[in-house]
């Protein structure tokens, strides 16, 4: 599954030589649609990383933030956690997100776990940074918007917390170690809506995710 070299592609936009360096590896589903640019890997981590990286999201958690706030304070009501790039296990995973989207690494932000307990959730949401949002400048003006997400399931809860993309009627289940990567832009730059979707509530047992966001440019470590 894994390319041994780790490319050099870029910052994800454009999109095309992501596209194929991602469809030139076995494994990789596509899930159709015209709106929406996203693949799928079943078994991507391996089952130690997975619980290697759960250990740590439970150590090191905290409430979840949002950006350009709507209010209402149920939004988002996991925990993150910042995992230690110079960890070598999560270094490992980074070297695998790599190796999977040729995303060139310095545009990566630092690796982020999600934690859901019962009854938490993330609502409808875009991963981007709304360019007319009062906080743009804030969160974007260094590394600019966000191009690829790159989202990982470190485990499968035991009812709940799909992860379904409204726009494209499209709902994912977690299962330990699948991979979703896609595409926040569209092919003229602009911000994607249709890449809208919802981490739904956990109903029993934990969720444990992993999150990785490129940028437009390098994020300045
Ligand atoms: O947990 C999920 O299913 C979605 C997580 C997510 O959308 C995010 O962290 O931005
Ligand atoms: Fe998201």
């Amino acid at each position: 599954m894994q390319t041994l070299a780790s490319p050099s592609l870029g910052s994800g936009f454009p999109a095309e030589p992501i596209i194929a360096h991602i469809l030139s590896q076995s494994g990789v589903q596509r899930v159709p649609s015209p709106k929406l640019t996203l693949f799928m890997v079943r078994d991507f981590l391996p089952q130690e990383l997975c619980a290697a990286m759960i250990a740590r999201i439970d150590a090191q958690r905290r409430p979840s933030t949002i950006s350009d706030s709507n209010g209402d304070a149920a939004f988002r009501t996991s925990e993150t956690c910042d995992l230690d790039r110079f960890d070598p296990e999560v270094a490992e995973v980074e070297a695998r997100i790599h190796r999977f989207c040729g995303i060139d690494p310095a545009h990566g932000e630092p690796l982020q776990g999600q934690r859901y307990a019962v009854g938490q959730e993330f609502k409808a949401h875009t991963d981007y940074f709304e360019p007319s949002g009062v906080d743009f400048q804030r969160y974007c003006g260094v590394a600019g918007n966000r191009t690829w997400t790159v989202m990982l399931y470190l485990n499968e809860p035991e009812a709940g917390g799909a992860t379904r993309f409204k726009a494209i009627d499209k709902i994912v289940q977690p299962e330990t170690g699948k991979l979703l990567a896609w595409n926040n832009k569209r092919p003229d730059g602009s911000c994607n809506p249709s890449t809208i979707h919802h981490g739904m509530k956990v109903r029993a047992g934990t969720k444990y995710v992993l999150t990785k966001w490129f940028r437009e440019r390098p994020w300045g470590w």
